[in-house]
């Protein structure tokens, strides 16, 4: 079994658990009396290379990696530093989170909020948008084609935008044809763990140009989001190198700096 395999079958139990307590009609109510989502894509297609900050406390790769006892500080640090997303790992077994993460998080910032879990039910989607989500992840690997349709229609008919994973071309292309507007290319190998950074530049250049293209992982500092700019990133997802910083709202603000540098390449969307 692969570690995504293990983590899919984790979030599977716990699903399982709340649906019994949470019918989805109280969800869905939920969801609805939520505030309405904010246009994620519309910050993501903003002029230079956007942030995405992650709050993440431990993950499979590294284990614990930042003790973050309210997420809501973490991310108004974020937001100070310019984030344009602030994404909150609300998968609870490997990462340590949950949704009321998001919902701290939302009710604590102004810039729109990325759910970031291992989505496989729209049970998961409805959920999210209750919690405050504007932008859900959808990981091509851990979906069937006709369940990654499903689930992406299901985001944009709540107002919110799909952030769709790929880590090879193959992934890409059902990414394309299921409708992504929004591709993140992760250099994690979701089953060795490792970050090759050079997955984006292999990636990356096959998407069509309106395509909003993030790069996820293995950030840790200007030079790494430079690298991934001149490779087509109009985003970076970062994660570890945000909470371990000590200042992390200097940390945000000197990535988002160097996105915005005119000598950063980036072709607006
Ligand atoms: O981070 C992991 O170890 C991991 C393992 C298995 C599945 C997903 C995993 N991470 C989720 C992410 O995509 C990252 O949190 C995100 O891209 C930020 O990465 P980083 O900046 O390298 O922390």
């Amino acid at each position: 079994m692969s570690v995504l395999d293990e983590i899919v079958a984790g979030v599977r139990e716990d699903l399982a658990a709340r649906e019994a307590t949470t019918p989805l009609a109280e969800v869905k109510a939920a969801a609805e009396d939520a505030r309405p989502p904010l246009d994620a894509l519309a910050a993501l297609r903003a002029a230079g290379v956007g942030v995405i900050a992650e709050v993440k406390r431990q993950s499979p790769s590294k284990g614990a990696l930042a003790d973050i006892p309210d997420p809501a500080v973490l991310a108004r640090q974020y937001a100070d530093g310019g984030a344009r997303v602030i994404s909150v790992l609300t998968e609870r077994r490997r990462f340590g989170g949950g949704q009321a993460d998001l919902a701290a998080v939302r009710a604590a910032v102004d810039v729109p909020v990325l759910c970031k879990d291992f989505v496989v039910t729209s049970y998961q989607v409805h959920e999210a948008r209750a919690h405050g989500a504007d932008v859900v992840l959808l990981i091509v690997a851990a979906l069937e084609q006709n369940a990654l349709v499903g689930l992406l229609e299901r985001v944009e008919s709540l107002g919110m935008t799909a952030l769709v994973e790929v880590h090879t071309e193959a992934e890409a292309d059902r990414a394309l044809s299921a409708g992504a507007a929004v591709i993140g290319v992760n250099a994690r190998d979701l089953t060795t763990l490792q970050v090759d950074r050079s997955t984006f530049e292999r990636i990356a250049p096959g998407l069509p140009s309106e395509v909003v293209k993030v790069a996820e992982s293995g950030v840790r500092g200007p030079h790494d989001l430079i690298s991934y700019a001149a490779a087509g990133a109009d985003a970076v997802l970062v994660g570890e190198g945000l909470v371990t910083a000590g200042d992390a709202r200097q940390a945000v603000a000197d990535l988002v700096t160097a996105g915005a540098h005119p000598a950063t390449p980036h072709t607006p969307r």
